[in-house]
Formats: C-alpha cells, sequence, structure tokens
C-alpha cells in the first residue's frame, strides 16, 4: 500500500526533558542538531512514565519496556509490576497449577525451594516484597529449605544501595527461619556480571550465573552481606558490577540445586529472564556446557515471550498486548524497518510488538542488528549511533519502506553507568546520529519524528552531595517527561490541546504516514496531531 508520507522514527533511549542543570547530560551536551530542530519544527515533552505506561503509579519511573510498549501498542496495559502486586496482594498467584506444582515437588522430594531474581525495590525487572511474599507463602505451605539467589541492582536503584537490601533480605529470611524451615541466601552477584544478560549480548555472563547459583562455584563467603560488603570494599565497584559469590560452611556451597528442587525466577520483566530462563527450562540446551542438569521444576515470574513461550511455566500471565501498530500497518501492507544496536534490538522489536519476538509479517518488514560492544560504555560512549545511523540511512536511501524506526542506546546505557562526562558525549554523539539522519531525511522527502522512551541520561547527579561536597552519581530512570518531534517540511502538523505520553504516538505515526487508524475496537488512543 502506499502511504503519502514516509516516516523515520527515532527513539533516544534514556533522553528526558528536565530544565535543572545539575548533572543534565542532556542540556549540557552539545547538541547543535536536537536544538535546530527544536527551533525549526515543533517538539513538546509527553509523559512516559507511571500509570501512562501502565506501572502501579505516578511515582513509578518508566523504563523500555513499559516505553516501548505503549509505544508499539497505541494503548496502556496495566504491566508485570502491577500485575504481580494485584495477583500477590489476592493470593491468586498461590492458587495457580504452576504454584502448587513446585511445592509439591519440593515437599515430596524434601527438596529446596530456591528463588532467584534481582534484588531491590526498583520496580522495573523485580521487586523485594514480591521475593517475601513467595518465601512466606512457601514457609505456609510447609516448605522446608529455601535458598534465595541475589543479583545486585544499582542500576534501577541508587548505585551503592545492595547493602541496605542484602541486609534487609537476609534479616527477613532469618527471622522466618525455625526448628522447621531453614531460609538462606546461597549465592550472588551483581546484576551486570552475572544470568541478566539480554538479547544474546553476553552468553558467558548466563554461564557465570549458572555456575555460581546451580553448581555452587564461586568465591565463598559466610553469608551475602559479608560478600557484598567485602567484594564492594576490595574493588570499589558499584552494585551492578559486584563479582560473583556463593555461600559456604565447612568449605561446602549451602544452596547448590539438585534433583527434586524446585526454582522460581521472581523477575517479571522478560528481556534479562529469558537466556537464564533456556538454561533451566531446555532439555536440549547448546549455548554453554552445564555441566549438570538437575531434574528440577522452574517457573519464572511472568511468561517472558509470549510468541516463542519462555519460560513453559510461570506463576502470573502477562499482559496481553495485542492490536499493536505492527499489526495495523502489516494489515495495510505498509512496509516497515526497524534496527538498533544488540543491546536494544529487542527493545524496538520484541518490546515494540508486545513482548512478542520475531515478525509480524516477513515480507513487509525488516529488522536489522547491530552488534554491541562488550565493553564498559563509559569508555566508549558513542557505542554503534554512527553504525546504527548508518544502516539506518541505507535503509532510507533505497527507498523500500513507508515507516522505518530506530533506538540509539547511547543516553541510557552510558547513562546507567552514572559517568556523567561519559554520558554528555553519548547525548552528543546521538546528536550527530540524527544530524545525518535529518539530513537523508531531507533530501528523501521522509517525515523525522524523535522521541524517547523514559528518562534517565537527563539527571546524572543524586539531589545530595557527598560528605566533602561532591556529586553523587544517579544511575536510575526518571518521571521526566521525554521530548516528543516532528521534523517535516511539506506538512505543518499542529498537536492538539491536552497532554500526551507515549500511547498516543501509534494513531499519531498512522495519521503522519497518511494510512488509516484501526476501528474504535482496537482501543488506541488518539493522536496527537490535527
Ligand atoms: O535493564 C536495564 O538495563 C535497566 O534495568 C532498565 O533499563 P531499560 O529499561 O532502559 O532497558
Ligand atoms: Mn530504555
Ligand atoms: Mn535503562
Amino acid at each position: 500500500m502506499a502511504v503519502d508520507n514516509k516516516v523515520v522514527l527515532v527513539v533516544m533511549d534514556g533522553v528526558g526533558i528536565s530544565d535543572k542543570e545539575y548533572g543534565n547530560a542532556v542540556l549540557n551536551a552539545r547538541t547543535p542538531n536536537l536544538d535546530f530542530l527544536a527551533d525549526k519544527y515543533m517538539m513538546r515533552p509527553i509523559k512516559a512514565h507511571g500509570t501512562e505506561v501502565g506501572l502501579p503509579s505516578d511515582s513509578d519511573m518508566g523504563n523500555s519496556e513499559v516505553g516501548h510498549n505503549a509505544m508499539g501498542a497505541g494503548q496502556i496495559y496495566s504491566q508485570g509490576a502491577q500485575l504481580v502486586n494485584e495477583s500477590v496482594d489476592s493470593g491468586r498467584i498461590f492458587e495457580s497449577e504452576t504454584w502448587k506444582d513446585l511445592v509439591e515437588q519440593v515437599k515430596e522430594n524434601d527438596g529446596t525451594f530456591h528463588f532467584l531474581g534481582l534484588l531491590s525495590d526498583g520496580g522495573v525487572h523485580s521487586h523485594i516484597d514480591h521475593l517475601k511474599a513467595l518465601v512466606k507463602e512457601a514457609k505456609a505451605e510447609g516448605v522446608n529449605k529455601v535458598r534465595v539467589h541475589v543479583l545486585f541492582d544499582g542500576r534501577d536503584t541508587p548505585p551503592t544501595s545492595g547493602g541496605g537490601f542484602i541486609e534487609d533480605i537476609e534479616n527477613f529470611l532469618s527471622e522466618q527461619s525455625d526448628d522447621n524451615f531453614d531460609a538462606r541466601v546461597a549465592s550472588g552477584g551483581g546484576r551486570m556480571v552475572i544470568t541478566m544478560d539480554r538479547y544474546e549480548a553476553n552468553w558467558p555472563m548466563v554461564e557465570l550465573g549458572w555456575k555460581t547459583h546451580v553448581l555452587g562455584e564461586g568465591r565463598q563467603f559466610a553469608s551475602g552481606t559479608e560478600a557484598y560488603k567485602t567484594l564492594t570494599e576490595e574493588t570499589g565497584c558499584i552494585d551492578q558490577d559486584v563479582p560473583p559469590f556463593v555461600v559456604a560452611e565447612n568449605g561446602e556451597p549451602i544452596g547448590t540445586v539438585e534433583d527434586g528442587d524446585s526454582v522460581v525466577f521472581y523477575n517479571f520483566r522478560g528481556d534479562r529472564a529469558i537466556e537464564i530462563s533456556r538454561a533451566f527450562d531446555e532439555e536440549d540446551f547448546s549455548e554453554f556446557d552445564r555441566v549438570k542438569y538437575p531434574k528440577i521444576k522452574y517457573a519464572g515470574m511472568l511468561e517472558y515471550d509470549t510468541e516463542v513461550h519462555i519460560p513453559s511455566h510461570y506463576l502470573v500471565s502477562p499482559p496481553n498486548i495485542s492490536n499493536t501498530l505492527s499489526e495495523h500497518l502489516c494489515g495495510l501492507g505498509v512496509k516497515a524497518y526497524a534496527v538498533a544496536e544488540g543491546q536494544k534490538f529487542g527493545h524496538v522489536t520484541y518490546f515494540w510488538n508486545g513482548n512478542k519476538s520475531g515478525y509480524i509479517n516477513e515480507a513487509l518488514e525488516l529488522y536489522e542488528e547491530v552488534k554491541s560492544d562488550n565493553v564498559p560504555f563509559q569508555t566508549t560512549p558513542w557505542m554503534k549511533s554512527a553504525e546504527v545511523a548508518t544502516k539506518l540511512i541505507e535503509a532510507i536511501e533505497s527507498d523500500k519502506f513507508d515507516f522505518l524506526r530506530c533506538n540509539f542506546a547511547n543516553g541510557d546505557m552510558v547513562g546507567h553507568t552514572g559517568v556523567y562526562e561519559s554520558t554528555i558525549i553519548g547525548m552528543e554523539a546521538v546528536d550527530l546520529a540524527i544530524g545525518r539522519i535529518y539530513r537523508a531525511c531531507e533530501k528523501a522527502g521522509y517525515t523525522l519524528m524523535i522521541t524517547a522512551d523514559h528518562g534517565n541520561a537527563e539527571v546524572m547527579f543524586a539531589d545530595k552531595k557527598d560528605k566533602d561536597g561532591n556529586p553523587v552519581a544517579k544511575t536510575s530512570h526518571t518521571t521526566n517527561p521525554v521530548p516528543f518531534y516532528i521534523c517535516d517540511d511539506k506538512h505543518e502538523w499542529k498537536f492538539k490541546e491536552g497532554e500526551f505520553g507515549l500511547s498516543n504516538l501509534a494513531a499519531t505515526v498512522c495519521d503522519v504516514l497518511g494510512v488509516a487508524k484501526p476501528d474504535a475496537s482496537w482501543n488506541w488512543n488518539e493522536s496527537m496531531v490535527d
């Protein structure tokens, strides 16, 4: 189908709007292209956090999953964080067949119930309150032994807040323990070192996680708290980079995974849960040598991939995201292109399409990935922005596609390192890439839209200073709005009155492409433009 107007959408990952200059790597970067575009065309802030993207409350910062889901679906779905809250509060989670099977398995075999996941209250991938509720219920149902395997966060929480969380959970587990119930932390490490890789960027991370949690191999400590304290003091690392550890007694790990055990991965978000789930779930698994594959029951908190069905068992049903922009455009025969570097490839494909991997219609779509480097991104803050822009420009010049989207990872991935100076350079690299894309759009007569999925890089320092008066790094996302630009020389688009957010984007894309929007039964939120 021919469209009136071809459209390129650039998602600047983790680039919010704030007028506070202190620690603002967006405002303080030299971004002549973005400044020029904001001046010449329309730019306005739109909402990208809280209930606007299906999170429990408006104090919840946005994240990539909920942001890309909202953009790609054109509507707001209650997201994993909210669905798990509801299921735990109502007790429905414990009525599921999956939960009953997990408990029965452990009780029948006198086995151990393992809980593995991100240890924080960040609410992006997991929540410590969910972990506590699962442990309490396991005890109430007569399970005798629980082992918790923790991943330190500091990425959705302050960078060195892990000491508080590990102490909290170890206190909680020892309070729960009695003559019939033995609950302890058994292993762990930083989320960027073990277990929580995504989009197959770094399988050795997952292998190291398997060795730590399942095989109990690694440096031994008496407790998680001792491990955290020693390892952070020795290396000076922030939480996400804490080396792996194993809790042991008399040289023996206290919580290896054995035949007859049950394992729950208690993260609700899927991108960083899929690889470890595959390692637990797949009989024939060849990404690394598991050495031993215990006969256990495994479940995820949610179904992480609703297309390929990973994992095979889960505790809470995920949002059933359907009627997406991709489905609508494919239905109309509109040709679409998506590109990002590895770290964000699934964001513009899997998250964009409602947590479904793969194409909607391969005859109409092309998805391309530029491999990310496995390096600390503060050392190379430009990341693959130039290569992603080059691929996108080639796709524009080929004139084969009607709607093209891409994601630049820099504001977010460099933002999460907490290194302000690097994040400024990351923003400048994005700006350079956008300048090139804008010129390609101008030449080909395409409309360029630019937005972001949530804030991050615009707030690189926490509110407080350290004891010497120096800034304290902030590594997490924000609740700030994000920019939305339409750069079009052929039409003068006017924003409608009112407040808009990421879920208004899909209808807006249809209007700018000049194609019909789906009928009211698709429940899309309205377009932002007249
Ligand atoms: O997974 C991560 O890297 C962070 O927890 C959230 O970042 P993202 O939502 O931008 O991916
Ligand atoms: Mn993001
Ligand atoms: Mn992020």
